[in-house]
Formats: structure tokens, C-alpha cells, sequence
């Protein structure tokens, strides 16, 4: 079962958060996080955003995918709206950041982002969301409104404890390079995407 292992205020480029570390035990250094804004009211649907690790994207701005620009988009409507973001250790859908390269260096090859993971013998997605659902459950939290466009971790929610209010849609603008990675998410697991187009 996930714990609180440590909880801090801490300031951002988007406003003040309280970020609270979660994992069985104190030793693990890759613990899941919640980053809860302030101005969050507990007794209302609480907006969340489930996301999964991705450290090419989030930390070293890869263009492949749009995950900085959700996380950096899910932070300001968080602040400007209150609610929380579960940040989930789930690197590369859950396969681990090496996996991950090796599914990046058979896209160089051709292969899509579905393919690439099947032919390394993995999961084309490898997650399931229960401790996101566990760590809204040690929050207290009942209901929520869920940004996502993933129809996945709506099922997820709808099966759990926890109450969906409604679904906020978290697009960002396709681009020459990401257009790929997107086609694949809309034609082969079904994301809530709208057709456009910006290189
Ligand atoms: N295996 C693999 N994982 C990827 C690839 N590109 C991005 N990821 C991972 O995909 C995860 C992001 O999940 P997505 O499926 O893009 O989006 P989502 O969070 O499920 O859906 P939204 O809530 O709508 O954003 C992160 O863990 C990324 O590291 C890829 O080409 N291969
Ligand atoms: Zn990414």
C-alpha cells in the first residue's frame, strides 16, 4: 500500500503547490507524486490530471511527443483553477526510459510507436492506474473532473471508488514531428483527439 512519505510547499514558475511524495517505503527514490494547488476546494468535483513520466519530453523538450507541453498545460489550468496532478512513474507507458530508447530507435526505422513496443515483446501500453485511484483515495478525494483525452483512464475511474464529475480535454497543437505519435494515439487507442494540423 502507497504511503505519504514527505510533503512540502513548494513555489513554481506557475504559482505555489503542495507536493506530496507517495511509495510503499521511505528507500524508494522514484516515488509517485501529488502536486495539489491551493486554492483546491475538496468539497467540489476536483479537477485532476493522471500523467505518466516522461523524461525526453518533460525534461529535455523532446518534440516526438507532447507530454512538457501537457504537464506545463496541466500546472497553469491547476493553478488558475485548482485541483491536483499524479505524477505517475511511469516512464514510456510504463515500459522504463531503456525500453523506451529502443522503441524510439525502431521508429528511426519505421516502425510506429505501437509496433516499436510490440516488436521489443512489450505492451503497447503497460499501465494500469490503480495507485493514481489509490493516491485520491489517501487525498480524501470523492469526485473529480478528469483532464485527459485518454478514453483508457476514463474507464479506469468509471470502474474505481472515485466519482466522475466530467472529462476536460488537454489538446495540444500537432506538429510536423509529433504528428505521427498522435495519428497512433487517436487510430489505435482511441484519444478523444480533434483533427488539426500546425508545422
Ligand atoms: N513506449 C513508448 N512510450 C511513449 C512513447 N511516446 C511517449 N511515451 C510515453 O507515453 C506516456 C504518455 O502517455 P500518452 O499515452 O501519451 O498520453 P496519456 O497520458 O495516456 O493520455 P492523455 O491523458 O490524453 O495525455 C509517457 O509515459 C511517455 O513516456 C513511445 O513512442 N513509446
Ligand atoms: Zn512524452
Amino acid at each position: 500500500m502507497l504511503k505519504i512519505q514527505a510533503e512540502a510547499q513548494v513555489p513554481t514558475d506557475y504559482g505555489n503547490f503542495r507536493m506530496i511524495a507517495f511509495s510503499e517505503d521511505e528507500s524508494n527514490w522514484m516515488p509517485h507524486m501529488a502536486i495539489i494547488a491551493e486554492n483546491t476546494d475538496f468539497s467540489q468535483p476536483v479537477n485532476v490530471r493522471f500523467h505518466s513520466e516522461c523524461i525526453t519530453g518533460e525534461v529535455f523538450h523532446s518534440k516526438k511527443c507532447e507530454c512538457g507541453q501537457q504537464l506545463d498545460g496541466a500546472m497553469k489550468f491547476i493553478h488558475e483553477n485548482g485541483g491536483i496532478i499524479i505524477y505517475l512513474r511511469q516512464e514510456g507507458r510504463n515500459i522504463g526510459i531503456i525500453n523506451k530508447l529502443k522503441a524510439y530507435s525502431l521508429q528511426e526505422r519505421g516502425f510506429d510507436t505501437v509496433e516499436a513496443n510490440l516488436k521489443l515483446g512489450l505492451p503497447a501500453d503497460d499501465r494500469d492506474f490503480s495507485e493514481a485511484i489509490q493516491i485520491l483515495n489517501i487525498l480524501g478525494v470523492k469526485e473529480i473532473n478528469l483532464l485527459t483525452n485518454n478514453p483508457a483512464k476514463i474507464k479506469i475511474v468509471e470502474n474505481s471508488n472515485i466519482h466522475l464529475n466530467k472529462r476536460i480535454p488537454l489538446q495540444i497543437t500537432s506538429t510536423s514531428d509529433s504528428e505521427g505519435y498522435l495519428k497512433v494515439k487517436k487510430d489505435y487507442f482511441g484519444h478523444l483527439l480533434e483533427d488539426e494540423n500546425e508545422s
